[in-house]
C-alpha cells in the first residue's frame, strides 16, 4: 500500500526544518526527476517544450529546461510570466546558459505541463484554459509536472513530487493523470513521508479466501443469505458471485416462485446456519416492513447495497456492528441526507469525496463504507483506502451486484467488514483487468467467471 496526503507543504517544511534541506535542493531534485525520465525515454536532441506558470510549479519547469538544455532542443513557453522568488531565480539561471524562451506554443516531441501544481485554486481564465486545450491537441508525449494543471491537462504520465496527493484520486482526476510516478526530493520517499491514515491499495494487497485446511466441508466456508428482490436477477448475480468467491452455501431469501440456478438454494426465511447477509440488490418493494424486520432480526454481518439507501430501514442498519455499505455517488448523497450529515448534490460530493466519506465515518465509526466510483474509497473509522484499479469496463448494470456478492462472500467466510470490503473490491477490479475482451463487452457473468482465475 502507498500513502496518500491531503497536502505536502508540511512534508516540505519538515525537510527544511528537520533535515536542513532547502527549497532550492527540493526543486533541483524535482526537476532532475523529470529530466531523468526524459533522458531514459527520449533520444538526445528531441524537441522539448516546457509550458510554465508563475509559481514554483513553473519554477520546476524552468529548472528542467536548464538541466536538458544543449542535450535536447529545449524551449520555454510561459502561460504566465515567472513571478515567485524561485521562478525568477530559475529563469535567471536558465537564461544565463542560453535556454530559449518561445513566444508561442510550438510542436514538439515532448510537452511538459509546469503551469500549476498544488497551488491551483478556483478556475482557469479563458486564456489559460485555451493554452491547455492547445497543449492537449498537440501530438507530443505529455508529461505533467507534479500534477496535471487543474486536471485539465491530459498527461501520458504524471511525475509527482515527493508523495501521492489525495486530489489525484478523485474521480474527476482519473482521465488527466496517465501513469503516475513519484519523484524523490533529496531524501528517500520513506523519509520524506510521514504516517497517513489514507492508503492506496495495490492489486497485490489482495488476500484471496484460503482453502488450506483439508479436513473441511461445505459448512466450513460460511453460509450467505441474500434477500431476493423485485429485480431477482440482481440477487442471483450477487449469489453466484458469492458462491464463486468461496461461500460454502448461498441461499436466496424471498417470497416469489422464481427460476434460480441449480447451484443456489431458495428459502422464505434466513437459514439457521447463516453466517452473513446481503440486502438491497434489486430489492424494490419486494419485502414488506415486517419481512425486512424479520430478515434483519439477528446480529449477522451484513452488506447493504442499492435500494436500501433510499429506505428509512437504512438507519436501523447503521446501528448494526458488522456492516458494509456499498453506495454509488447518488445513493451516498441520499444516505448523507437521511443520516442528517449533509444535503448536497452529486457534483459537490464528487469534488469532495474524501471529505464526505470522513464525515460519514466520523459519525458511524463502526460502519465500513465503500463509496463506488472511478476510484473506490473505502472508509472505516478514521482510516481510508483507495482502490484506483477499476476501469470503465465495469460501468455496466450488474457490476455492483457482483461486487456486493464478493464482499458478502468474504464476510460469510469470516473476513472482517473492512477486509471483506477491501479484498472484495480488489478482486472485482482484478477480474475486470484480467478480462481479455473489448472493454465495452465486459458483462457481470464475465466478472463472475474471472473470479475463479484470480
Ligand atoms: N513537495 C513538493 O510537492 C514540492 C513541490 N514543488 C513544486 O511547487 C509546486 C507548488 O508551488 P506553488 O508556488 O505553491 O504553487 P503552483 O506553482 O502550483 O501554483 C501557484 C501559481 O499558480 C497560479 N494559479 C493558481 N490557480 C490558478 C488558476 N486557477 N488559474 C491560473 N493560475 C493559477 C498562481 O498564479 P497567481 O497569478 O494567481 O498568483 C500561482 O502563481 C508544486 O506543484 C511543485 O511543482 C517544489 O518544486 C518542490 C517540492
Ligand atoms: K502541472
Amino acid at each position: 500500500m502507498q500513502k496518500l496526503f491531503d497536502e505536502v507543504a508540511s512534508l516540505d517544511k519538515r525537510c527544511y526544518d528537520e533535515f536542513f534541506l532547502s527549497e532550492d535542493i527540493l526543486m533541483e531534485h524535482a526537476a532532475n526527476g523529470i529530466a531523468a525520465y526524459i533522458r531514459n525515454n527520449f533520444k538526445k536532441n528531441s524537441k522539448i517544450v516546457i509550458v510554465c506558470g508563475s509559481g514554483n510549479n513553473g519554477a520546476d519547469g524552468i529548472a528542467l529546461s536548464r538541466l536538458l538544455h544543449a542535450d535536447y532542443d529545449v524551449y520555454l513557453f510561459y502561460a504566465k510570466k515567472p513571478a515567485s522568488k524561485m521562478a525568477l531565480l530559475q529563469q535567471k539561471r536558465a537564461l544565463a546558459i542560453g535556454v530559449r524562451e518561445s513566444a508561442e506554443l510550438e510542436s514538439c516531441d515532448v510537452l511538459v505541463d509546469a503551469i500549476v501544481g498544488t497551488g491551483f485554486s478556483g478556475e482557469f481564465s479563458k486564456e489559460i484554459a485555451s493554452i491547455i486545450d492547445e497543449m492537449n491537441a498537440l501530438n507530443a508525449f505529455k508529461i505533467a509536472c507534479d500534477i496535471p494543471s487543474g486536471y485539465r491537462f491530459l498527461a501520458d504520465i504524471t511525475l509527482t513530487m515527493g508523495a501521492l496527493k489525495k486530489s489525484m484520486f478523485l474521480d474527476g482526476s482519473k482521465d488527466a493523470l496517465g501513469d503516475i510516478r513519484v519523484v524523490d526530493l533529496g531524501v528517500s520517499r520513506d523519509i520524506y513521508e510521514r504516517d497517513s491514515n489514507c492508503k492506496l491499495l495495490d492489486l497485490d494487497d489482495l488476500r484471496l479466501p484460503s482453502r488450506a485446511k483439508k479436513d473441511s466441508h461445505k459448512g466450513s466456508y460460511g453460509h450467505l443469505a441474500i434477500a431476493s428482490g423485485q429485480m431477482s436477477g440482481a440477487g442471483i448475480m450477487s449469489a453466484l458471485s458469492a458462491l464463486r468467491f468461496g461461500s460454502g452455501l448461498v441461499t436466496l431469501v424471498g417470497f416469489e416462485k422464481i427460476e434460480i440456478p441449480h447451484t443456489l438454494m431458495y428459502s422464505h426465511e434466513v437459514p439457521q446456519n447463516t453466517t452473513a447477509l446481503a440486502l438491497g440488490m434489486g430489492l424494490g418493494a419486494e419485502f414488506s416492513a415486517q419481512e425486512l424486520e424479520k430478515f434483519l432480526d439477528n446480529a449477522l454481518p451484513l452488506v447493504a447495497d442499492a435500494d436500501i439507501f433510499h429506505m428509512q430501514a437504512v438507519l436501523d442498519i447503521l446501528k448494526r456492528e458488522d456492516v458494509v455499505l456499498t453506495p454509488h455517488a447518488k445513493e451516498f448523497v441520499s444516505l448523507l441526507k437521511r443520516a442528517n450529515i449533509a444535503d448536497i448534490a452529486v457534483d459537490e460530493l464528487q469534488k469532495e469525496r474524501f471529505k464526505y466519506v470522513e464525515m460519514f465515518c466520523k459519525k458511524y465509526p463502526h460502519v465500513t463504507l465503500l463509496l463506488k466510483g472511478a476510484n473506490v474509497i473505502i472508509g472505516k473509522d478514521s482510516e481510508c483506502f483507495v482502490n484506483p484499479h477499476g476501469t470503465q469496463a465495469l460501468a455496466k448494470g450488474g457490476s455492483g451486484d457482483v461486487l456486493s456478492g464478493l464482499i458478502a462472500s468474504l464476510l460469510s467466510q469470516g473476513y472482517s467488514p473492512l477486509d471483506a470490503a477491501m479484498n472484495g473490491s480488489l478482486a472485482h477490479t482484478k477480474a475486470a483487468l484480467h478480462y481479455s475482451g473489448a472493454d465495452y463487452s465486459l458483462t457481470p457473468d464475465d466478472l463472475i467467471e474471472g473470479i475463479c482465475k484470480l
